[in-house]
């Protein structure tokens, strides 16, 4: 028999898709009866709206990123942050863990994110057991394990040819727009593939098979978890807002730590209240991606021409001061839609008068609206987000995927062909719209009493019990 309450130290970047659905997360483990500290870096806590949830059961604690004192995400060098995370984390998460111990804590596991493969060497220097909760789909992980085998070179040799296709293990053929943007040449996150590899390595040392938890659904992507033989993927997703997964907290409508202010929040709401079922267009590219305002001129005058309703978030932080009013068209974006800086996303993927989705596939982004069973129109930018982009056109069938122009713009017409392609009467929209409802059943059942979200995670919790 295992100790009565495990302690997990779970930790998440400083960054809206990593902070979500970490902490629910943490608030799933709860449920569970076990104790979680929930530590981010401290720029992440000072960036956030309001003092995150007060939950029986739930602790917070900070490390340092390097960046104390915050950072402008438009001009920060990535791979510098990255390093200095690393540095700064690893000393910082050692002074806890010390502290900790003189305080007779003992955490029996740490669970760390995407991109901190860092804070297991730390964990294993204290003996304490990781787990990597890997918050992008299983898909993903599946295409670095499979680099990892062996076909990175044949993967970095090829996608310099345009027409390249690779067939990986467990996933659609994939070509060089499908794969995660960290294998084009040129792109600017020199630090990703080296640390997503040194992941692998750290779950190759473990003794015994490791187990991976992923915000997914088993049933979404059995393939891709069943390709990587040498660890266990589970999915334990949807870690969303209960209010809208398994309705047990009704009131728990949002995250509770929004990293951007609200503003407009309920008139947004009142907005959507008056406009009819499956009618209005959300548009967002969550919480790093910033558009050319060349980009921004285009989207908009696509959205205008559906003659449709949208409600657009375009961060403070996304456009220059003063641009979005020097649009061109400023004045009619405000009569057909409503611009807001931020939007509290899964209660308007909820909204029943939301009919689609222009999503730069952020797996939380794409996730929340399969969960919320909302078809999308796809605009893709970096990282994971080709291959969620393809996985929703082709595998899951739920929207469609912009294509760009030889100068890599997305033009109007194309977003507003996209648009009446999915909210339209023809029969490809009817089919999307379809499938769409059929996998907001597919995820939610995964997530109540039972369903295999639930029981990976007990299974995991039982399993921590068991061992400490
Ligand atoms: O107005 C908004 C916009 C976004 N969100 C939330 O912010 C999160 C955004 O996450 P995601 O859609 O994943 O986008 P990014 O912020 O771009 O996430 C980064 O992290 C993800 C997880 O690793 C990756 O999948 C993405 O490619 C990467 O850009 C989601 O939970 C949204 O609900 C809001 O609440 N309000």
């Amino acid at each position: 028999m295992g100790m009565a309450e495990p302690k997990i130290l779970l930790i998440a970047l400083p960054a809206q898709g990593h902070i979500n659905p970490s902490l629910q997360f943490a608030k799933k483990l709860i449920s569970y009866g076990v104790h979680v500290t929930f530590m981010t870096a401290v720029s992440g806590f000072s960036r956030m709206n309001k003092t995150p949830p007060s939950i029986q059961g739930l602790s917070y604690a900070k490390f340092s990123d390097g960046y104390d004192g915050g950072y402008d995400m438009r001009t920060v060098d990535v791979n510098h942050y990255m390093t200095e995370a690393r540095r700064c984390g690893s000393q910082t998460l050692r002074d806890f863990l010390v502290e900790s111990i003189n305080n007779d804590t003992k955490f029996d596991c740490i669970v760390y994110n995407l991109m901190l493969p860092w804070v297991a060497a730390v964990a294993r220097e204290f003996h304490i057991p990781s787990t990597l909760f890997w918050n992008q789909p299983a898909s993903i992980f599946n295409i670095y394990y499979q680099s990892s085998k062996g076909y990175e070179e044949i993967i970095k040799n090829g996608v310099e040819d345009p027409s390249f296709l690779i067939e990986l293990p467990g996933l659609p053929l994939l070509s060089r727009h499908d794969l995660p943007s960290f294998y084009i040449p040129g792109n600017s996150y020199a630090f990703a593939m080296s640390t997503l590899k040194e992941h692998m390595d750290v779950l190759d040392e473990e003794i015994t098979k490791p187990k991976v938890l992923v915000n997914t659904v088993d049933a979404l992507e059995s393939e891709a978890m069943k390709a990587v033989g040498k660890y266990k993927l589970v999915g334990i997703g949807p870690l969303m807002p209960s209010a809208f997964v398994d309705g047990k907290n009704p009131n728990e409508t949002s995250f509770g730590v929004d990293l951007f202010k609200l503003s407009k929040e309920k008139e947004a709401m009142e907005w959507l209240n008056s406009k009819a079922e499956s009618s209005v267009i959300y548009v967002s590219f969550g919480s790093l991606t910033v558009l050319s305002k060349e980009q921004i001129e285009e989207l908009a005058k696509g959205l205008l021409e559906t003659e449709r309703p949208f409600l657009w978030v375009i961060r403070e932080d996304g456009i220059k001061e003063g641009e979005l009013k020097g649009l061109s068209c400023h004045e009619e974006l405000e009569k057909q839609g409503m611009i807001v800086p931020w939007s509290s996303q899964v209660e308007v993927l909820s909204h029943q008068s939301v009919g689609c989705f222009v999503t730069h596939c952020g797996w939380n982004s794409t996730f929340e609206s399969l969960v919320c069973g909302v078809p999308m129109v796809t605009f893709s930018q970096a990282s994971d987000q080709p291959t969620n982009a393809k996985l929703v056109e082709d595998v899951w069938k739920t929207g469609v995927r912009l294509t760009k122009n030889e100068e890599g713009l997305v033009e109007g017409c194309e977003i507003k062909r996209c648009l009446e392609l999915v909210m339209g009467e023809g029969e490809r929209g009817e089919k999307i719209r379809k499938n769409a409802k059929k996998l907001k059943e597919l995820t939610k059942e995964a997530a109540v009493e039972n369903g295999t979200s639930d029981k990976n995670l007990k299974d995991f919790v039982d399993e921590l019990c068991n061992s400490c």
